[in-house]
């Protein structure tokens, strides 16, 4: 049976600006992302939202909106990966570079989508006029989606 790896995806903003942090190693290395990464054994899904949050760029948040639901397939692996997005505009703390991450404020009229996975194209407009969502999407690669969908929900 398909072994699923849950993972979490914290987007930062501000009025007019979302907070991205360019992967400097790794898993989508070269790649600007919001932050998260795997759930440990022993926390919520919240509690490691909030967890990678501060290791990736030092900001602590106490309330993450859970705003997307997505799964990723690779047809080369037989991996599911299920991404918890969040959100948050409350936050403690200056964006610090880390091992992991180079954080960087983006105007959201100039998200740079070339240097992002190819997904993000499809939902970050979902995310930035509020609505909720969920998705799959089947890659060939990092590179190519060969099929996805993309659902606006109520409630999640
Ligand atoms: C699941 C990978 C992924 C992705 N799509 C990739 C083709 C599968 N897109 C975006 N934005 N973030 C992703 N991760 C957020 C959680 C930490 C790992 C990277």
């Amino acid at each position: 049976k398909m072994l699923k790896k849950v993972l979490t995806l914290v987007l930062v903003t501000e009025p007019r600006r979302v907070l991205l942090g360019l992967k400097k190693r790794g898993f989508g290395e070269g790649r600007w992302n919001g932050f998260g990464g795997k759930v440990e054994k022993g926390e919520t899904i919240v509690e490691a939202a909030k967890r990678e949050l501060e290791e990736e760029c030092g900001l602590v948040s106490d309330e993450l909106k859970r705003i997307g639901l997505l799964n990723f397939e690779f047809v080369e692996d037989p991996v599911l990966l299920e991404v918890h997005v969040f959100t948050t505009s409350l936050y403690k703390g200056i964006p610090t570079e880390s091992s992991e991450m180079k954080p960087e404020w983006f105007d959201l009229s100039n998200i740079p989508f070339h240097q992002m996975w190819p997904d993000d194209r499809y939902w970050f407009p979902l995310f930035l006029k509020g609505s909720k969502f969920t998705g799959y999407f089947l890659f060939q690669g990092h590179n190519d989606i060969i099929k996805h969908t993309l659902t606006e929900v109520d409630t999640l």
